[in-house]
């Protein structure tokens, strides 16, 4: 039979298991539907809950103003899905294209996409971590639980991490009206993601809303009283911060312990794939039957070159599920590579952030729009003289010229004529600025085995 024959063949009648049911379980589903899978499709998701977005947990649930039940992702009318929620996938066995779950049951597949994202990482010490007033943020019930712990009365609150959940609820907190202290490990919040530059903005920012930020320290214990309640944190430099609600925003581990064992190229990082999202196996061979999507998948990126990231993106969840699906029930040439250019957004302390590109790859920085003190710019962010990410704070309508850079390789610092970078105002890029995704002389990449892209990506700048 052809490869074709047999993809029509597994598009007809073929059994597909996706495992994590949430956003890149959800969008995979859809999307296998939607590309004209018509098989058996099962959907395991430990969590008892349906397919929820979590974005809204750490900003409108925190505040309030959405309630954490009601954050269920819409989805496709007849999706035609055997849900299996409540239940852990527990283990694989590649081999016999089998999925074990913990209620003992085993569930056979032709094509299986992992999607089981990450959790949130608990605080260090078990005995501190479970103090009533301590919490982390992921799921829909840790949402729920804190705001239960926020409304009982006045609190005063630790966030411990700076990143963007721990900046986030720092300022839903604030805006709460709560007493915040935020400890953070670096220079500056947000440095590992945005860097220095954009960090001391964020800093400024925390400052000015009245919160009490303490960087370049991190939180040794966390005390509590007899009945067990947090009332106390020890920091590094010797001080102590009265806290009676610590949220511990110290990151993410990968969901990838159920495949332990399995043959699958799975670990702390994620579980590496292709640039189709199909999964490697421990001695670098790419599997045809297991794809990866979302916040667990670890992908080589052909417009950072074939750097394996790591993105815990909303739209990296739905962008690669997508992809995942097409390839999954098509072969040969008729799949596609995933190119999306990494992108988020975050709202914090008044403003909206959005990042495109990886900016922790940036060697150097220039702001290109705006002016840092008024807390609306966009910066760019160069690698080895391109274009590699830009960040846009209260600007987020360039975004999508900054991704066209990006994805040309445009020269860093970019060219921009009639942009004033000194006085700061915003001004408009103009109309007759050359599009920056019209091809140029870099060299055009093709990726083999997957179909030409409608993108060409260069790696050379454009105008060296
Ligand atoms: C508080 C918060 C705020 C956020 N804000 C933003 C934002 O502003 N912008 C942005 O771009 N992104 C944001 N994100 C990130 C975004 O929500 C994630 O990138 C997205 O949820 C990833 O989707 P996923 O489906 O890959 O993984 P997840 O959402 O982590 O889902 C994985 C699912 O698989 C389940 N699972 C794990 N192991 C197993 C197993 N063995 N068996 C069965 N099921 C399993 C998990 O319980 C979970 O339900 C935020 C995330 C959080 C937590």
């Amino acid at each position: 039979m052809s490869a074709e024959t047999a993809a029509r063949e597994l598009r007809r009648r073929g059994r597909v298991v996706v495992v994590g049911a949430s956003l890149a379980g959800l969008h995979g589903a859809e999307a296998l539907r939607a590309g004209g899978f018509t098989g058996s499709l099962t959907v395991i998701g430990d969590e008892p809950r349906e397919p929820y977005d979590r974005p809204p947990l750490s900003k409108q649930v925190l505040l309030g103003r959405t309630a954490a039940e009601a954050t269920t992702l819409p989805r496709a009318r007849d999706l035609d899905v055997r849900w299996r929620l409540g239940v852990a996938a527990t283990g694989l066995n590649l081999a016999e294209r089998r999925v074990s779950l913990a209620d003992g049951d085993e569930i056979e597949y032709d094509r299986l996409l992992i999607a089981t994202g990450t959790r949130a990482r608990p605080w260090f010490k078990e005995t501190e971590a479970a103090l009533d007033g301590v919490f982390v943020l992921r799921t829909a019930d840790d949402a729920a639980g804190l705001n239960r712990h926020l409304a009982a009365g006045p609190r005063r609150v630790l966030v411990v991490g700076a990143g963007f959940t721990g900046s986030e609820i720092a300022s839903a907190c604030r805006e709460r009206g709560l007493e915040v202290t935020v400890a953070e490990r670096g220079p500056a919040p947000l440095v590992g993601a945005l860097g220095g530059v954009v960090g001391a903005v964020a800093a400024r920012l925390q400052r000015e809303h009245g919160v009490d930020l303490r960087c370049g320290v991190t939180v040794t214990a966390l005390e509590g009283d007899a009945a067990g309640r947090l009332r106390r944190a020890h920091l590094s430099d010797g001080s102590a911060i009265d806290a009676d609600v610590a949220v511990v925003g110290l990151g993410a581990i990968r969901n990838t312990e159920w495949l332990a064992g399995s043959g699958l190229a799975a670990g702390p990082r994620g579980v590496a794939c292709d640039a189709g999202c199909r999964a490697f196996d421990v001695h670098g061979i790419v599997t045809d039957d297991v794809f990866v999507a979302g916040d667990v998948a670890r992908s080589p990126h052909p417009l950072f070159g074939y750097q394996f990231l790591s993105l815990e993106h909303w739209g990296n969840a739905v962008e690669q599920a997508e992809i995942a699906a097409h390839n999954m029930i098509n072969s040969g040439l008729d799949r596609r590579p995933y190119l999306w250019v990494p992108a988020f957004w975050s709202a914090q302390f008044g403003v909206n952030i959005k990042s495109i590109g990886v900016p922790p790859m940036g060697e150097e920085i220039v702001v290109t729009q705006g002016a840092l003190e008024e807390d609306r710019f966009v910066v760019t962010y160069g690698f080895q003289g391109r274009v590699i990410a830009a960040v846009a704070f209260d600007q987020a309508r360039w975004i999508d010229f900054y991704r066209r850079l990006i994805e040309s390789a445009a020269p860093f610092p970019p060219d921009f004529p009639n942009v004033d970078r000194r006085a700061g105002g915003i001004r408009p890029i103009p109309a007759d600025f050359p599009d920056p995704s019209l091809p140029s002389h870099g060299p055009t990449v093709t990726l083999s085995g997957y179909a030409p892209s409608e993108r060409r990506l260069q790696f050379t700048p454009a105008r060296a």
